[in-house]
């Protein structure tokens, strides 16, 4: 077991840290199975709301949050079964708005995980109105239901009544909604194909501008990010942030990225060059490197 889970052990109900401790391998990402959820409640007697809530410690061990040490932590509850966690992230050196809140976390690791609808999330804190808003991008919406400390669960609808969403602007696809904008690209290398794969599964339906990223560590290991817009605008979760997030979640230090590349469309009406780079910049000195794809 990886040693930074020790602490959160700690404050799981004894039967539940004594099921969970062989799940979380060195390389444990947050992403709980179906199978193992049931493992984990019959070996501990709790379930559903109560097993999601008493399992958040470990979510907010993921956080990396060198500005505020705020630890937030959120599980994203998918359709088939499996669970998500994630957490915030704070980079340094930057504007605040480059944060990643734990709730875009976890959605945004559902998603990549090939998870195409959402019934839940549980959080550790209430959800700002920021994340409100991120959630109300979901394609499920409607059908979510919030899970907090101390309250009894409730839908989104409840947590943000009159929202502004995704219809009010004439778009009817939803965050997790398949995606294929069919761009391309000319270049065979093997990574900048990943980002292109990535771009056109992005959700940029408000700028036209589909973009990802994809970061590559010493070892090899590949973490992606697709732009998810918002209709807020605002609120969107650029691809960088969602890809930094993903080594934050697992521990693996920026320190470790190779490459970095940048996919986005030749026709959109934003770019997202500037604003990832800075990003990057905060982590590492490595140069991003940016491809047009044509869409
Ligand atoms: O709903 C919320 C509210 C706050 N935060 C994070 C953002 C920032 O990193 C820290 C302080 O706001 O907590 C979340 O992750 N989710
Ligand atoms: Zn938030």
């Amino acid at each position: 077991m990886s040693t930074r889970f020790q602490k959160a052990l700690t404050q799981l109900p004894p039967a539940l840290a004594t099921a969970i401790e062989p799940m979380l391998r060195d390389q444990f990402a947050g992403h709980l199975t179906a199978e193992q959820i049931k493992t984990l409640s019959d070996q501990s007697g709790l379930e559903g709301t109560e097993l999601y809530l008493a399992l958040l410690p470990i979510a907010a061990t993921m956080s990396n949050a060198p500005i505020s040490n705020f630890y937030v932590g959120a599980i994203a509850h998918g359709v088939s079964g499996d669970a998500y966690m994630g957490a915030n992230m704070e980079l340094v050196g930057e504007a605040l708005f480059h944060s990643v809140h734990a709730e875009q976390s976890a959605i945004s690791h559902a998603w990549l995980a090939g998870e195409r609808k959402l019934v839940g999330i549980t959080v550790n804190y209430s959800p700002c109105g920021h994340c409100r808003q991120f959630m109300t991008e979901l394609n499920n919406n409607e059908g979510l239901t919030i899970r907090l400390p101390e309250q009894q669960p409730q839908p989104l609808t409840h947590y943000l009544p009159y929202a502004f969403g995704p219809k009010d602007l004439d778009i009817e696809d939803g965050l997790l909604d398949g995606n294929d904008h069919e761009m391309l690209l000319d270049n065979d290398d093997a990574l900048v194909q990943r980002a292109l794969r990535e771009a056109n599964a992005s959700h940029a339906p408000y700028s036209h501008t589909p973009a990802a990223i994809v970061l590559e560590t010493n070892k090899g290991q590949v973490f992606v990010g697709r732009y998810a817009e918002n209709a807020a605008y605002n609120p969107s979760l650029p691809p960088m942030q969602m890809a930094l997030n993903g080594m934050a979640r697992m521990g693996i230090s920026f320190s470790e990225i190779k490459r970095a590349i940048l996919v986005e469309s030749d026709k959109g009406q934003v770019s997202l060059v500037h604003s990832s780079a800075d990003a990057l910049g905060t982590v590492s000195k490595v140069e991003l490197e940016t491809y047009k794809a044509n869409s």
